[in-house]
């Protein structure tokens, strides 16, 4: 798989519409832009049949133009000699325009849906529904998708979905009523919310996007405001060393560190922010947990700073440019000081501070938002929350709950607390309160383990050390975290991530030494 398997922008469903729209206004009929799309279907449904020994083809075609594709997709499968049966949803008379125009070109048989789908397959083509999946599918459809559905999981058929498995909300990724499980799915110029936010994305397989003679140039006109998280969003922000700069010159992050018993996140993070190549970190430690971290240090510093004061004391040198607070501090008074001493005006008026708070940090606000708000809103530099949903919901409540998707969560909670959010999970969102939004593409499920969280909080903070732009130093956090999750894959622990981003580093930046 490549570092960018697909193109950046994510679009909603309204907004491919209006991409297909003016594609079509411009001069290249919506016809062919169908014929486009199912001749990209029809190369993966081949490339699937050239591992099985049948070439049995059932298409199921819905109402629309997403059921166009599939009259389509049915003529050309024909013409390379695949045994074709086409079921429909909805006499094929019942259709309109383009969709209409392609069914009346299939001159097969068309039986009812419902009676061809337990026919033997090699394949079943779901065209059912697409993007203008409109209200919750019940019925006789919802009938017919729970049928393949498991029919799928009993023959083990594959299924290949027609832009997105039917049932899916393109623009949200939830289920309407019920989804097709598919094993590939193959859509069409951009991908769409829905592909890469869950429930939808564990709907998709493997998932394809194709270029069908949309030209990138309408985007300037939706300009799209969601992005895939993938290299290609921030490769050219990429902070790399330079041959004329020195440690300070790559940034000095201060991780605090929890009390006795409870370092080891500080310094998991204070060990992914070395290996995300801030310059220097320093790991601020109450008085009673220096004995406990001094030990367990080799190139992260140690100083003491006990409680508010201390972290004040140690700030004041404004060389060091992020604080990352949070894993292991506890939830209570004592943490919300160090926040409110971390948020603190810098002391020198030109001075930048970016701050990362997660875990205990954003728990110990639970409740009160505005009061977090109103010390982002005078804080020295970017403020990046990382919560994961539990932190989420016990800090923005209902109050960032309002749109049906994660992405819309997401953005509403940058824009009511002022930071950029990370939202974690298998599908997590990164959103400014610009507007801009991050999805992640491809996650590990090997980083459900404890402490991983606390190592991205410290990667985030090694890449704002190094002047990355915020909303960028988010996204690219979350992947490299992901990517090194990859690498390392089973059996990974949360101290094996920052071990393993040398390898996530050298496959960014190749030939580190030609770039020098
Ligand atoms: N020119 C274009 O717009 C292109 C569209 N393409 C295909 O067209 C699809 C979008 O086509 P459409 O906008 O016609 O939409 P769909 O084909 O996704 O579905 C719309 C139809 O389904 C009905 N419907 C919606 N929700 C329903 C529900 N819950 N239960 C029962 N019926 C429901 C609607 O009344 C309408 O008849 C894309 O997904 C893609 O596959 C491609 O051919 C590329 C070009
Ligand atoms: N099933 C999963 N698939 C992919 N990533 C996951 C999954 N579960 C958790 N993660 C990631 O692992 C990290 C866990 O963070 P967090 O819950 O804060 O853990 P901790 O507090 O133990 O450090 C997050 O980056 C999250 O996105
Ligand atoms: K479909």
């Amino acid at each position: 798989m490549p570092l960018d398997p697909f193109p950046t922008e994510i679009l909603t469903t309204e907004e491919m519409a209006r991409a297909d729209r003016l594609t079509i206004e411009s001069g290249l009929p919506g016809k062919e832009l169908m014929k486009n799309a199912a001749a990209a279907l029809v190369s993966v449904v081949t490339r699937m049949l050239q591992t099985s020994s049948g070439r049995r083809v059932l298409v199921l075609c819905g109402p629309g133009n997403n059921g166009g594709d599939g009259y389509v997709a049915a003529r050309l499968l024909r013409q390379a000699r695949m045994k074709l049966r086409v079921g429909a949803l909805t006499p094929p008379s019942n259709l309109r325009g383009d969709a209409l125009a392609a069914a009346a070109a299939w001159d097969g048989a068309v039986e009812p849906a419902e009676a061809c789908l337990l026919a033997n397959a090699d394949i079943v083509i779901d065209a059912l529904f697409g993007t203008g999946l409109a209200r919750d599918i019940e019925g006789k459809a919802a009938d017919l998708i729970r049928r393949l559905n498991q029919y799928r999981r009993e023959s083990g058929v594959r299924v290949v979905a027609v832009d997105i498995p039917s049932g899916i909300d393109g623009s949200s990724g939830a289920v309407r009523g019920v989804a097709v499980e598919a094993d590939a799915t193959v859509t069409f110029f951009r991908l769409k919310n829905g592909h890469l936010l869950l429930p939808g994305r564990l709907h998709c397989g493997e998932l394809t996007c194709a270029h069908i003679g949309i030209r990138s140039a309408v985007l300037g006109e939706i300009k799209p405001q969601t992005f895939v998280n993938a290299p290609g969003l921030w490769r050219n922000l990429l902070p790399l060393p330079r041959v004329d700069g020195h440690k300070y010159s790559r940034g000095h992050a201060v991780v605090v560190s929890g009390g006795f018993s409870f370092t080891g996140a500080a310094r998991l993070a204070a060990q992914a922010a070395l290996r995300t190549g801030a310059g220097l970190v320093t790991l601020a430690s109450p008085r009673d947990a220096m004995a406990a971290n001094a030990p367990a240090l080799t190139s992260v510093m140690l100083r003491e700073a006990e409680g508010a004061e201390g972290l004040a004391a140690l700030l004041s040198d404004a060389r060091k440019n992020v604080v990352a607070l949070g894993p292991g501090l506890g939830v209570g008074e004592a943490t919300r000081r160090l926040v409110e001493t971390a948020l603190e005006p810098a002391p020198e008026p030109d001075a930048k501070r970016a701050i990362v708070l997660d875990a205990d940090a954003l728990t110990s606000f639970a409740g009160e938002l505005e009061t977090l708000r109103r010390l982002i809103a005078k804080a020295p530099g970017a403020v990046v929350l990382t919560p994961h949903a539990g932190e989420f919901a016990r800090l923005f409540g209902d109050a960032a709950n309002d749109g049906p998707s994660k992405l819309d969560h997401a953005r509403n909670a940058a824009r009511l607390s002022g930071a950029i959010v990370l939202f974690k999970g298998p599908d997590t969102v990164v959103a400014s309160p610009d507007g801009r939004a991050s999805i992640l593409a491809a996650a590990s499920p090997w980083l459900a383990t404890a402490g991983s969280g606390d190592t991205l909080t410290g990667m985030i903070a090694g890449l704002l050390a190094q002047g990355m732009e915020p909303f960028a130093a988010a996204s690219c956090g979350a992947w490299m975290h992901a990517r090194a999750a990859t690498l390392f894959g089973p059996g990974l622990i949360a101290d094996d991530i920052a071990a393993t981003l040398p390898a996530v580093w050298r496959e960014l930046v190749g030939c580190l030494e030609a770039v020098l």
